[in-house]
């Protein structure tokens, strides 16, 4: 179906350094890559780690012949998506998209399916921010002779800049990880107009009205992970869940110095969604034993700083958390310089209370000079409410920040990231990031009849089979839901939630099979993609780790104490490969 919206007309003069051979109105240019940013929003929170990607395929005569959004990592591409749905209107037709397209297939899925269509010019919202991405898809566009326009680079004036901003803000909490290093975070609060978040008692449900709390389930919906301090706990026995339907839903996590924390609590109920402890090293070995026997996941830090906690959670994959704590935290968070942005509902209540708490508790400053303004302040009013946020620290300017990859090996010639005797893969759009199971590149199997059957992904194959021979219908039942999963990470969760809610429909022989299962489908997917395989193999004599730092198992852990299985079945797949008599000598250094 054809797709047509109203485009924005103004007077404004815009400057292009491109020549305008084909004429277009770059009016109508801007209104498309603002639609562009707009779709890849849709599916904000379920992308994570990865950016929202939207591209708008547009024909001269300014038709709208197909649109599309990325899902989730390891689905298809916006631009592959909309290529399928424009078909043949592509011949000659402009391609927008928020952001420049990144590689996770290692096969430039998103450039080829473009290229291969017959688009003959893309319109690019921002240059993708990280640096070993960065400018990869323009080059590969303009080697295959496409005309190409960054906005703000090509494309210049103010309503090109209000045009770009609109696709730096659906992707900022990755703008600011990939040029801080640490998640996205955002403090939200309620107070009364007294400026208290709880009466002096305590007590806090509710200050803000029904509406405001249904608008921060969407917040929550969007990221990752919310964080509350062990007071919070204590005192509001919160859930914490996006409880707003259909939405994504974060994690829990709690940040603890005592671990003093009880013993009943509704954190502790992991049937939505799992619940991490964040504690320091040594404290109340028992009660994370405890924890532990719930399944919930304690983490010990050696200080428990926000920062570290940070770090620890950058390095763990994610992109945006929310900070739903008291002012104690709060404190230490915006002190430590973790808090990028914030949040206050403000109640037109007052409540009074001289030791009632407030928002923010001791930053140690003396003077209102001291006080800390924020950026790019919108105001909202939401029922009785009103809704004030703004940035505490600025948005960062990729183009200092993050070089693209010539640049860097220009400034420092002895950056040479290809020869590391170490390899380390984590996330998918990393250099190696073709290694990972969550990777997507779908692989054929045998069923238990000898039948090949197409799993998206190797994750999939993977959490499938902790299900498989099991005579239960529910069993199967997951089997299928985990088989038609959207993503990896939708198939991880569906796995290990089952596993945790029902360990009954896991198979008997789950533990002693596991390995056997991960390496066949490896075998599998670096036998039937040529590229990986050469990728495979390009790494001859480096050692493979997988970087995750909570995967004791098959990842290297935080301080290489993980038993690093998927680096080491891939060691050997690629010894295999290389035809090395060394099945046998690789066999008896990893034990497999
Ligand atoms: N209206 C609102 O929006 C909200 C109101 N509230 C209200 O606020 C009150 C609780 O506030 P508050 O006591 O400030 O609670 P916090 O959520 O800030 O919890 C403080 C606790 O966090 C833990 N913590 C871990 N690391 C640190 C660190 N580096 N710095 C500081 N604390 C750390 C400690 O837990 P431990 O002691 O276990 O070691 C500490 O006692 C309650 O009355 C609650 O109802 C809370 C959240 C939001
Ligand atoms: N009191 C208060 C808030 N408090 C925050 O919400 C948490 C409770 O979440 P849940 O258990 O999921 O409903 C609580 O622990 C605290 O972090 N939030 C608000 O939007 N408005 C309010 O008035």
């Amino acid at each position: 179906m054809a797709l047509s919206f109203a485009v924005v007309a103004s007077s404004s003069s815009i400057m292009c350094k491109a020549t305008n051979a084909n004429n277009h109105s770059h009016l109508q240019d801007l209104s498309y890559i603002k639609r562009a940013a707009l779709i890849s929003d849709k599916s904000a929170g379920f992308t994570s780690p990865h950016p929202n990607f939207g591209c708008v395929i547009v024909t001269p005569s300014a038709e709208v012949v197909g649109e599309a959004y990325l899902y989730a990592q390891g689905t298809k591409p916006a631009e592959v998506l909309a290529v399928e749905a424009a078909g043949e209107r592509c011949r000659g037709a402009t391609a927008y998209v928020n952001m420049e397209p990144g590689d996770c297939h290692g096969d430039h899925t998103a450039v080829s399916a473009l290229v291969q269509a017959g688009i003959t010019r893309a319109v690019i919202g921002m240059r993708h921010p990280l640096q070993h991405l960065r400018g990869n898809a323009i080059r590969a566009f303009r080697s295959q002779g496409l005309q190409v326009d960054v906005l703000g680079e090509d494309m210049q004036s103010k309503l090109v800049e209000e045009a770009r901003k609109a696709c730096l803000l659906v992707n900022l909490p990755f703008v600011y990880r990939a040029a801080s290093r640490v998640p996205f975070s955002v403090l939200k609060y309620a107070m009364t107009l007294d400026g208290k978040i709880a009466a002096s008692s305590g007590h806090a449900a509710w200050i803000s009205s029904k509406l405001s709390r249904n608008r921060v389930f969407e917040l929550r919906g969007r990221s990752d992970a919310i964080i509350v301090g062990g007071n919070t706990v204590r005192r509001d026995n919160p859930r914490l869940t996006a409880r707003h339907g259909g939405g994504h839903m974060p994690i829990r996590i709690v940040l603890s110095q005592s671990l003093d924390l009880p013993e009943e609590a509704n954190l502790w109920d992991l049937s939505d969604v799992s619940t991490v402890v964040v504690t320091q090293r040594g404290a109340r070995r028992s009660f994370q034993r405890y924890l532990a026997s719930k399944g919930v996941e304690v983490v010990e830090l050696d200080i428990l700083n926000p920062r570290d906690v940070m770090e620890y959670f950058h390095d763990r994959g994610y992109l945006s958390i929310l900070w739903e704590c008291g002012g104690t935290l709060a404190a230490s968070a915006i002190s430590s310089g973790v808090i990028h942005k914030v949040f206050a509902f403000v109640a037109p209540k007052i409540i009074g209370g001289k030791n009632a708490p407030s928002p923010v508790g001791e930053l140690g400053m003396v003077e209102m000079s001291q006080a800390l303004d924020l950026i790019d302040v919108c105001f909202e009013q939401i029922g009785p409410d009103m809704l004030i946020s703004g940035f505490l620290q600025p948005i960062p300017d990729l183009t200092p920040t993050i070089p693209s990859e010539d640049e860097t090996f220009a400034i420092d010639p002895t950056v040479a990231p290809f020869e590391t005797s170490i390899i380390f893969f984590y996330k998918t759009w990393d250099l190696y990031g073709a290694f990972s199971n969550f990777s997507p590149h779908p692989i054929q199997m045998p069923d238990e009849d000898g039948n090949y059957v197409t799993w998206f992904s190797v994750e999939h194959y993977y959490q499938a089979n902790k299900f498989i021979g099991v005579s239960n219908p529910l069993a199967q039942d997951c089997i299928d839901k985990i088989k038609s999963a959207k993503s990896p990470e939708e198939a991880a969760r569906l796995g290990r939630l089952t596993q945790r809610r029902h360990p009954h429909l896991v198979r008997s022989d789950w533990e002693s099979v596991k390995i056997d299962v991960m390496y066949r489908a490896l075998k599998c997917k670096f036998s039937i993609y040529p590229h990986l395989n050469s990728m495979l193999l390009s790494t001859a004599g480096s050692v493979l780790v997988e970087a995750s730092p909570h995967d004791l198992f098959w990842g290297g852990g935080r301080d290489g104490e993980g038993l690093n299985y998927l680096g080491r079945l891939l060691m050997k797949l690629r010894s295999e490969f290389l035809g090395e008599s060394s099945a046998a000598s690789e066999n008896t250094c990893i034990a497999l």
